[in-house]
């Protein structure tokens, strides 16, 4: 078993819920004694995320299970092992809620609006600020003199460090009484003990100088420098604190959270410089990526940004959830890189053969979502990253392209190399690279079960016949029964009727719905019935520019195979249909030469008879030109668009080329843009597009 963490949680059995939750419970524990008790994590702040997001996730589709020693109601770790002194915390510290998207933003200012009763318009200020990396502390302040300084611990339960902050600059002694503003008879300040970067890479390089131990980040070193029985290595130390909040008062002397930190600012206590008032959750995450932006030039490290309710007589009313503040929320930046470990190297065969190594990862965070598995390209691939099963690697993901390994980080030369198979792991038949080719591929074909369900799968996908309700599980369950050898055997399941209603998992009237969904399809649109086929280099557009020009697929197949004939006058036809060039000519060719691909086609046409392929067409401005179509689309999809395209007898391109004559590009429009500018096409925006496809009528 590679993977447990990605079966979706609606798919489970209870007793395999309970299971791992408390398999998630004892490693989160052991994670959090290593990070927080011993200042020495194992793994990334990125893969712990991950499991602490499988854990809610099964937390919330299971309430029921939710474990007395849930992580999610527990903060930090216990300090009894810790040689420092014990303190309790007159007012309980607190961790934070995670964020990683902008919509779990908006769900999260949502979720205060709901719980206040407030209508879906009324405005909720919001402070933000950066999130410090470093280590929580309260300060308590007695008549406005330091008497105590703590750790947070559990939450309940610190270590008294009041000696060890004595030597933070920081860290005033006694509160500026000239204010304004008396300091309360108790007032404890929360913030973050932490090291700047300078700091910490001069400490680091000291401590190697002396052949002592060097640390792994700042946070680690603030923690470290911190929590020392003997305060005169904590005095040695560059720390430094940042006020967030506040604990325990005997009165607070403000209304908003922002006036009570400009409060205790004036009182001599450093607080972000960062710290800002939002009217909207649009202000919220402009200054997020206004922060992000700055990220690597701040003094300290950061991983996110923090907002708060401001009104305090919200936060008040709004109180708390088992661990954190309901007016709170932590936006933390996506890790776009991330360590995780190759669990196990899969090798999945596709529909032309093709071999792709898939690398099984344990659970990660990159860029917001969990990562499980990870494409390894192919063999060359491999073998330049030298990835082995049990290495450290590191991934990426920017935005939403899909994940990539970027890096090995494991060096270890002794342990063998993975060995890329030299036979199909599905029917055994020798699997092997053409000349000058990197894809090792099956040579099964008809044999090899997995290129014939893929195939089954790519006929029945949504841009080729779109079959709703017959899904990969269905293929794979009726191909295994020996019911569908081909494409034609889909349309004649109706007559497996009564067989389909005796197996397990099938209703009377799934299998209606199946079949009807079935039948609604033997009229197909010519273009995605060929797509569908899976003829190489014959994609989606291609198939509908062939059958723009030669409207039947028979007459289709009857100039490919005069083609391949040697027929000039046939290639010249074929050739001189935009976007259809030599590789696409010999492709058909080798398609309609092969005995057994015309008998899958004949049967198939036997069972269903696509109309005539007209495309109606406007008169309109771009008639006859090649549209790129980049970025984010706002009132459309990309198929609408697309669509739109050919209806005013346009062409939708995938890449900009010289061949281009429009680019329409929205927010977020990378290197296609660029590429336009460069080769002077013209550029419009979405609504621009629109006049043009209203202009058409
Ligand atoms: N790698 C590991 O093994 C491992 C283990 C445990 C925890 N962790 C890391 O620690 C996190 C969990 O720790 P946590 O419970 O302290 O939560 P947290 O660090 O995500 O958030 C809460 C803490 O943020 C701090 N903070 C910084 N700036 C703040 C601000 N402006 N306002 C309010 N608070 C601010 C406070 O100290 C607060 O206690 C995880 O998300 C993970 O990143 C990693
Ligand atoms: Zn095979």
């Amino acid at each position: 078993m590679s993977d447990p963490a990605g079966i979706d949680p609606s798919a489970m059995g209870e007793a395999a819920a309970a299971n791992e939750l408390m398999r998630l419970a004892r490693q989160i524990a052991y994670h959090n004694r290593r990070y927080h008790a011993e200042d020495a994590p194992e793994i990334s702040d990125a893969e712990y995320d991950a499991l602490v997001r499988r854990n809610a996730e099964l937390e919330t589709a299971f309430p029921h299970l939710i474990r007395a020693d849930s992580p999610s109601r527990a903060v930090g770790h216990e300090v009894s092992a810790s040689p420092l002194r014990k303190v309790t915390h007159e007012v309980r510290m607190m961790s934070l809620d995670n964020a990683f998207t902008d919509e779990e933003v908006e769900e999260f200012v949502a979720r205060v609006r709901r719980f206040l009763a407030l209508p879906a318009d009324a405005p909720v200020v919001m402070t933000a600020e950066d999130k410090i990396d470093g280590l929580s502390c309260s300060l308590r302040y007695e008549d406005g003199r330091l008497v105590r300084a703590a750790t947070r611990g559990d939450g309940q339960v610190g270590e008294d460090v009041t000696a060890n902050v004595a030597h933070i600059k920081d860290i005033p002694q006694e509160l500026r009484s000239d204010s304004g503003v008396v300091p309360p008879a108790v007032f404890e300040i929360r913030g973050e003990v932490y090291m700047a970067k300078a700091d910490f890479l001069a400490l680091n390089a000291a401590q190697e100088e002396k052949g002592d131990k060097v640390f792994a980040n700042p946070r680690n070193a603030a923690a470290g420098s911190l929590r020392q029985k003997d305060a005169s290595v904590t005095a040695a130390r560059p720390l430094r604190f940042l006020a967030h909040g506040w604990g325990a008062a005997s009165a607070v002397p403000a209304d908003t959270q922002w006036a009570m930190m400009q409060q205790i600012a004036a009182w001599g206590v450093p607080v972000s410089p960062l710290l800002t008032r939002c009217d909207d959750t649009a202000q919220m995450l402009a200054h997020y990526r206004s922060i992000q932006a700055q990220r690597a030039d701040l003094p300290y490290d950061i991983d996110g940004v923090v907002y708060k309710v401001d009104s305090l007589e919200w936060q008040r009313r709004l109180g708390f959830v088992a661990k954190a503040p309901r007016w709170g929320m932590a936006h933390k930046f996506p890790a776009e890189q991330a360590e995780t470990t190759v669990e196990a190297i899969d090798i999945q065969v596709g529909r032309t053969g093709k071999l792709t190594p898939v690398g099984r990862l344990r659970p990660v965070l990159v860029g917001g979502v969990t990562v499980t598995n990870v494409t390894l390209h192919n063999r060359d691939e491999i073998g330049r990253l030298g990835v082995r099963v049990g290495d450290r690697v590191v991934l990426q993901r920017a935005g939403d392209v899909i994940p990539q390994v970027v890096e090995n980080l494991t060096r270890e030369e002794d342990r063998p190399a993975y060995v890329f198979p030299d036979h199909c792991p599905e029917c055994s038949s020798e699997a092997v690279a053409e000349e000058g080719e990197v894809d090792v591929r099956c040579t099964g074909g008809l044999v090899c079960p997995a290129q014939r369900t893929e195939r089954l799968k790519h006929f029945v996908s949504r841009a080729a016949l779109d079959i709703e309700g017959l899904g990969e599980k269905t293929i794979a369950e009726f191909f295994a029964l020996g019911w569908l050898e081909s494409p034609a055997d889909i349309f004649r399941l109706r007559k497996r009727r009564d067989d389909i209603v005796g197996r397990e998992g099938w209703k009377d009237k799934s299998v209606d719905n199946l079949l009807a969904a079935i039948e609604a399809k033997r009229q197909p649109d010519a273009a995605r019935l060929l797509f569908g086929l899976g003829i190489r280099h014959v994609g989606a557009v291609t198939a509908r520019d062939l059958l723009k020009r030669f409207v039947t697929l028979p007459a289709l197949r009857a100039v490919a195979e005069r083609a391949h004939g040697g027929d000039e006058e046939a290639k010249a036809e074929l050739l001189g249909i935009d976007g259809v060039g030599p590789v696409v000519v010999e492709a058909l060719g080798d398609f309609f030469h092969e005995p057994h691909n015309i008998a899958v086609w004949d049967d198939l046409l036997g069972e269903v008879s696509p109309p005539d392929f007209i495309v109606e067409t406007r008169a309109s401005a771009v008639a006859g030109k090649t549209v790129v179509f980049t970025g984010k689309l706002e009132t459309m999809s990309r198929d609408e668009a697309k669509a739109q395209a050919e209806a005013l007898g346009a062409r939708a391109a995938g890449s900009v080329s010289p061949k281009t004559d429009l680019v329409v590009a929205g927010p977020g429009a990378g290197s296609k843009l660029k590429k336009a500018a460069e080769l002077g096409i013209e550029v419009i925006d979405e609504a621009a597009w629109a006049e043009i496809f209203k202009a058409a009528g």
